[in-house]
C-alpha cells in the first residue's frame, strides 16, 4: 500500500541455477515489525540483501521507506540500519570506538558522533564495557554492540538478520527488550529468525518462507487460529482405565499420535468436534477421564504445517 515503509512486490531473485526467491510479494507499514520465518536456505538472507541494496532482483520491484531498492539505492542506505550475523565491525578497537567511526563515516561532527555515541551505549546498557576491545566481548555483547551499530544513523527501516542466533536466553531477552523499544518509537524492523518463539514475541506480522516462496503470512494468532490440529491431554488415574482407554482412542481412528506418560494419552485432534467424539465415546465405555488440557496451536506447528507438507 502507499505509505508502507516496506513494500516488496512479485520479487524473484535467480543465482545461476538456483531460484533463491520467488514471486515474493509483502509489505510492512510503519512502525510494525514483521517476522520472516523459514528453514536454512529458505531465502531469508537474499530479501534482506535486495532490500538494503546490496542485490538486486531478478523480477519484481520494491520499496524501503518509500524508495525503489534499484533506481534510488543511496537513497535507501541513508534510511536503513542492517544487523545481524555479518556486520563488520573492528574487533582491535574498543566498542565506543567503532560507533564513534561509524557516526564519522556518516558524515557526523566529532563531537555529534562522541555524543551519539555516548548516548547508545547508555541505553544498550554497554558504558561499562565500551572502552574494551570488541574481540574481548561476549556473544550477547557482541549483538548489542551491532545493534548499536546498525542504528547510529537513526534509522526509519531496519533490517535485523537472525539477530539473536546462539544467544543464550537472557541475552535474548536483553536484546527483544531492544528491539521492543525501537519499535514503540517508531522504527519499522523487518526481522528474520529461526526462532519461533521471536517471532512470536516480536512480530505483529509474520511471512513464512519455503524454498523462496511465501507459504503462509499474517498476524502469529491469525496463523494459529488457522492451524486446525490441536494437541489436547487426557489423564487418567489408573491403569487399568488408561489402557482401556487408549485401545480405544486407538480404535477410533480419529487421532494422529498417542503419546503415552504418567497416564496421560496425548492427541492430536482435527476439530473440537473430533476431541467430542472422543471424550463422548470415552464416557459410553465408562472410562471417563480424570483431566483434560487443551494445547494452544504455536508457531511451530504453524511453521511445520506449512513446511512439513511441501
Ligand atoms: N551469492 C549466491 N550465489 C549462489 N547461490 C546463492 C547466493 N546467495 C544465496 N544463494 C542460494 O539461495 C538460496 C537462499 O539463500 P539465503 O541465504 O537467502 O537463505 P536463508 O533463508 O537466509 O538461509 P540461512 O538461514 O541459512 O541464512 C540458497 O539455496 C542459497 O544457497
Amino acid at each position: 500500500m502507499p505509505g508502507d515503509s516496506i513494500e516488496v512486490s512479485k520479487v524473484g531473485k535467480v543465482f545461476g541455477s538456483v531460484r533463491a526467491l520467488n514471486d515474493v510479494s509483502l509489505s510492512v507499514s510503519p512502525g510494525g515489525v514483521l517476522g520472516l520465518l523459514g528453514h536454512n536456505g529458505a531465502g531469508k538472507s537474499t530479501l534482506i540483501n535486495i532490500l538494503s541494496g546490496v542485490l538486486e532482483p531478478t523480477t519484481g520491484t520494491a520499496t524501503v521507506a518509500g524508495f525503489d531498492v534499484v533506481s534510488q539505492a543511496s537513497r535507501v542506505r541513508r534510511r536503513i540500519g542492517v544487523a545481524g550475523q555479518y556486520v563488520a565491525l573492528d574487533e582491535q578497537i574498543s566498542g565506543r570506538d567503532n560507533l564513534v567511526l561509524i557516526a564519522r563515516l556518516m558524515g557526523a561532527r566529532r563531537k555529534e558522533a562522541v555524543a551519539r555515541t555516548g548516548e547508545l551505549l547508555e541505553r544498550f546498557g554497554m558504558t561499562g564495557a565500551a572502552d574494551r576491545a570488541v574481540r574481548t566481548y561476549s556473544g550477547g555483547m557482541r549483538r548489542r554492540i551491532d545493534l548499536a551499530a546498525s542504528i547510529v544513523g537513526a534509522p526509519e527501516v531496519l533490517f535485523l538478520d537472525e539477530p539473536t542466533a546462539g544467544l543464550d536466553p537472557e541475552s535474548r531477552a536483553e536484546l527483544w527488550a531492544i528491539v521492543h523499544r525501537l519499535t514503540e518509537e517508531g522504527v519499522t524492523v523487518l526481522l528474520t529468525t529461526q526462532y519461533l518463539e521471536e517471532a512470536d514475541r516480536l512480530s505483529d506480522q509474520v511471512v513464512l518462507l519455503s524454498r523462496g516462496h511465501v507459504v503462509a503470512s499474517g498476524s502469529p494468532s491469525e496463523l494459529k487460529r488457522g492451524v486446525g490440529r490441536r494437541k489436547a491431554s487426557l489423564g487418567f488415574n489408573e491403569r487399568e482405565r488408561f489402557s482401556a482407554a487408549r485401545d480405544e482412542v486407538r480404535r477410533m481412528g480419529l487421532v494422529a499420535d498417542i503419546g503415552e506418560a504418567n497416564f496421560d494419552i496425548d492427541i492430536t485432534i482435527a476439530s473440537p468436534r473430533d476431541l467430542g467424539a472422543v471424550l463422548h465415546a470415552l464416557e459410553e465405555r465408562n472410562l471417563g477421564i480424570d483431566r483434560l488440557r487443551l494445547f494452544e496451536p504455536s508457531l511451530e506447528d504453524v511453521y511445520l504445517a506449512h513446511v512439513s507438507t511441501r
